[in-house]
This record gives C-alpha cells, structure tokens and sequence, in this order.
C-alpha cells in the first residue's frame, strides 16, 4: 500500500524527526531528493532553462537549494520570488551556485522547466495573487513542471482545489504521500508522484489515506479442496420489467468474479435474459406476491447484491428490505441506493452493508450538494460511511471506499472511459462475488474497484503498448476483459476463502 498523511501528522512527525538532525537536515534531503528528479529531465541539467517559483515558505526554500543544485550542474536558473519574504539560506545558495533573481515573468514561456515552490502542505485556500497568476502562466509554457511537495493550490490533505492550481507533471513530495495528490480533483493536478524518503517513516503514525499496489489485491483463490459452496454463493437481485440490461451485466460481474454460484432472482424477462447469456447461473422468477419471500426462494447465498435495475417503487422498496433484513452481507447499488434515500432504516443491521453509489446517488442518500461532493469527496465518503453505518465505497474519477475506524482506500485503476451506462452494474456484482466469498468487506470492494479499473483500461487499450491509442467501451467489454485482469495479480494469497 502507498500511505498518505494529512497535514497535521506531517507537521508532528517532522518536528521529532527534526529534534533529532542537525539543522538544515531535513531540507537538505528535500532539496537533493528534488533535484535528483529534475536533473534527468530533458535537455538535462547542462545547458537547460530552469525557473524556480519561489513562495515565502519552505516550500520555497525546497525550491531554491534544489535551483541551486541544478546550477553547480550547469543549468541556466532564475528564480521569481513571489512571496512577502523569501528563504534566506535558499536564496544565498542559489546566488553562489550561479543562479539569478529576476522579476520577469515571461521567463516562464521559455523556460524548460519550472519548478513549483510556491506552497507546500502550508498552503489553504485558494491561491492568491501573484501565484495564481504565475500557475497559469506556467500552464501556458511549454516547459516540464515539477511540484515541490504538492502542486500549489492543491489542499495536501484533501484534494481540494479551489480556483487555480498549478498543474504538474511531476510531484516530488517528501516523507509520505499527500492524500491531496491521490484524490481528485487535486490528483489531476499532481502528474506523476514520486516519494523522497527524508526519514519520517519510522515517526509517522497510521495513514489517513492508503493506495493499493497491485500485490494488495487479493481475491480469493480456489484451493483443490474447493468447491462451488466453499467458493461462495452469491445472490443476486436485480432488473425489472423495464431494466433487464442491468441484470445481465450484474450477473455477468459475478460470474467473471468467480462466485462459486451465482443464484439470480427477478422478474421474467429478465430471468431470461440473464439464462439466455449466463446459463450458469440458477434463476428464480419472482411473481408478484413473492417479493417478501425472495431470500427463502433463492435459497442458501453467503451474501447478496441488491439493486441493479430494480426500479425504485414499493417493489423494489420490499427487495432492498428482503435483502437487508438478512444476516448476511449485503451490497446495495443503483436503483437500491435511491430506495435506501427514503427508507434509511433499513441500514440498522449488524451484518455488513456495502454501498456503491456515484455522486448524485451519495448526494440523495445523505441530503448534500452533488458538486460539494465532487469537490470534497475524501470528506464525504467518510462522513457517509459514518451516518449510514456501512462501507461506502464513491464511484468516480477517483473511486474511494470508506470504513469508519479504517484509512480510505483510494484505487488507483480505472479510466475516463468508464462513465458509461452498464458499468456500475458490472462492479456491483464483481463485489459481491468476493463478498460471498467470505473476503472481508473493505477488501472486497478495495479489490473489486481495482479489478473492474484494470479490466476497463485492458479494454480501452487491449495491447498495453506505449503511444496505443484508446476507443470507447461498453460495460460487456469490461466484463470480458476481467480474466486478464485477475491474471495480472501475483498468484499467492493469504486469504483463501471462507471454507
Ligand atoms: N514536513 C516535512 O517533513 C518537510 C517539509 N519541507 C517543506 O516545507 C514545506 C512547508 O513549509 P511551510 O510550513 O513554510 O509552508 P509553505 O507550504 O511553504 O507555505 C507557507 C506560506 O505560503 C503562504 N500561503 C499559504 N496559502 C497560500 C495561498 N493560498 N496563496 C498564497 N500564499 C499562501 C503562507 O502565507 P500566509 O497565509 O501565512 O500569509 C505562508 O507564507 C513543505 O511543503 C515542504 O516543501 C521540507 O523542507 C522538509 C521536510
Ligand atoms: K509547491
């Protein structure tokens, strides 16, 4: 896992780490870890066009003993001090190493790379005047940009960014990952991150945020003891009269997931839609006065999956409850979510629920603005996970889950190109495969957000070569593409399923 910290525990942890260097110390191994990444950029340091943005903290100080490196190594450095001061130490460095002060702005269009030190984790709110100018001056030029600690205008500990923010290429952050540079919006802003080890590690305390590698994906494996039982028995509820796609594509999610069994109840037409294409799942057709008695007509299931196309009237009202009336883990999705908004007493239960909703669904759910929750997802995620009592995992263009009491998972697959109709029903049921499989609940939505984020980019792009380009994708082509994307995961596991 890649940790992340917010502010406050970077601060606590730098201030013992500090107690314990000579003076200096700490920004010394920031400033060289800085420069170590910039020095390979083309044209490469000798000769280049390098230009420091310079704020008044130390983030700007970062910046100058890094320009400063740059310098002693040929490079042609000018530094724009924007701040209401300036790092002294930093500044004479750079002087002696050869650099030069200008206030020149248009040095920036030239430049072939600047270097961000406006703000670091010191930063809030949005940013003033003259950086807000200098950041989109910066987005204009044609240069590499690299981002001291955090892009400036981003919020290090949320990922909100409000107004202007630099736009990197590279962030070089220090001690620990930002949970500012893995949420959106403010991940947008961080190109690729890269992690200079100052020494913190040993004084940081649990992670605020983490970011699965792939090794941490692990769903379960089939034993030779296995069996379809032992595997896991999803149940699975969804479609309507008017929505069979989902259903199918659901189901399709389930399977591809390796549910031992996938037992499939709904209407007619939608039962035979979902045999017609997944014939190895076991159906029930519900009639009308069935509803109450879905759990009993399914039979044995070791968790379920509710919501996908089930419309959202009293019939589906008396699904959602079916379902949640269980003791078995639930996950509850789409049309489920909106039914859940008016009847949030379902969600008093013991056994764990899993939510799944986008952010118009999270918004209807717990009464907030969808842009709020766009702008601040990190926040609201956790809050929901608190006032629903359940792990809430958010959809979009960074998919979190939250479990109150547990760092949020952040996943790090998935592409644009999944904001297509379908696709959600395809997640929902790959989650509920590793949920009936036993597999704990946070991890089953962790591994079931990445493998479907995985499976999507194989199939936007099938050959995985540099310059392939990419076409649209609809949620079939996700499912089909889910098999290489649990071959990618390394073999061994150390969950081997609920037998
Ligand atoms: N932690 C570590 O382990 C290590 C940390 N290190 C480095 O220290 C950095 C933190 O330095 P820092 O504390 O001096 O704060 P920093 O980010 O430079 O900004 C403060 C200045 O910005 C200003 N300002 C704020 N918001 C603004 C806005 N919206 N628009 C405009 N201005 C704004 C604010 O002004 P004020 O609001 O107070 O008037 C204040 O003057 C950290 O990111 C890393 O690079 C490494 O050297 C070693 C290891
Ligand atoms: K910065």
């Amino acid at each position: 896992m890649r940790h992340a910290h917010e502010v406050g525990k970077v601060r606590e942890a730098e201030q013992a780490l500090m107690a314990a260097l000579p003076e200096g110390e700490l920004m010394r191994r920031a400033a060289r870890g800085l420069a170590a990444v910039c020095a390979p950029i083309p044209p490469r340091a000798y000769g280049s066009r390098v230009v420091l943005l310079v704020g008044s903290g130390d983030n700007g100080g970062d910046t100058l003993f890094a320009g400063a490196w740059l310098a002693r190594r040929g490079a042609g450095v000018e530094a724009i001090l924007a701040g209401s001061k300036t790092h002294e130490q930093g500044l004479r460095a750079l002087r002696a190493a050869g650099g030069r002060v200008t206030a020149d702005e248009a040095v920036i269009d030239a430049a072939d790379l600047v270097i961000d030190g406006l703000v670091g984790i010191g930063g809030h709110g949005g940013l003033r005047e003259p950086y807000a100018r200098l950041a989109e001056r910066t987005a204009a030029s044609a240069a590499v940009v690299v981002a001291c600690d955090v892009p400036s205008g981003v919020d290090a500990s949320t990922g909100e960014v409000e107004g202007v923010a630099i736009t990197a290429d590279v962030t070089v952050t220090f001690g620990t990952y930002k949970p500012g540079l893995f949420v959106d919006p403010g991940a947008r802003y961080a190109g690729v991150v890269e992690l200079i080890d100052i020494g913190l590690g040993p004084r940081l305390p649990e992670p605020d945020v983490v970011a699965p590698h792939s090794e941490d994906i692990r769903p379960p494996r089939p034993s030779p003891e296995s069996d379809k039982y032992r595997r896991g028995v999803l149940g699975l509820i969804a479609g309507s009269e008017q929505f069979t796609g989902a259903a199918v594509l659901a189901a399709g999610g389930a399977v591809r997931g390796g549910a031992g069994m996938v037992r499939f109840a709904s209407v007619r037409p939608a039962v035979d839609l979902v045999r017609q294409r997944w014939p190895e799942t076991v159906t029930t057709v519900l009639e009308a006065g069935d509803v109450a008695d879905v759990g009993s007509l399914v039979g044995r299931v070791q968790a379920w999956v509710v919501g996908p196309g089930i419309g959202t009237d009293e019939r589906a009202e008396a699904l959602v409850a079916a379902a949640l009336g269980s003791d078995l883990p639930v996950l509850v999705d789409a049309d489920g979510l909106t039914v859940l908004a008016r009847r949030r007493d379902l969600l008093r239960r013991t056994a764990p629920t899993v939510l799944t909703p986008h952010a118009g669904e999270l918004a209807r759910l717990i009464g907030a603005d969808r842009e709020a929750i766009e702008a601040r997802r990190l926040e609201h995620v956790r809050e929901a996970a608190a006032e629903l009592s359940a792990i809430v995992l958010l959809k979009g263009s960074t998919t979190l889950v939250a479990q109150t009491g547990r760092p949020v998972h952040v996943n790090p697959t998935g592409t644009p190109w999944l904001a297509t109709a379908g696709t959600g029903d395809v997640l929902s049921g790959l989650t509920g495969a590793f949920l009936a499989s036993g597999m704990p609940p946070l991890d089953a939505a962790t591994a079931g957000a990445y493998l479907h984020g995985l499976a999507a980019r194989f199939a936007v792009a099938p050959h995985d070569r540099p310059g392939e380009g990419q076409a649209p994708i609809s949620a079939y082509d996700v499912i089909t593409a889910l098999p290489r994307a649990f071959r990618t995961l390394s073999g061994d596991t150390t969950w081997a399923g609920p037998g």
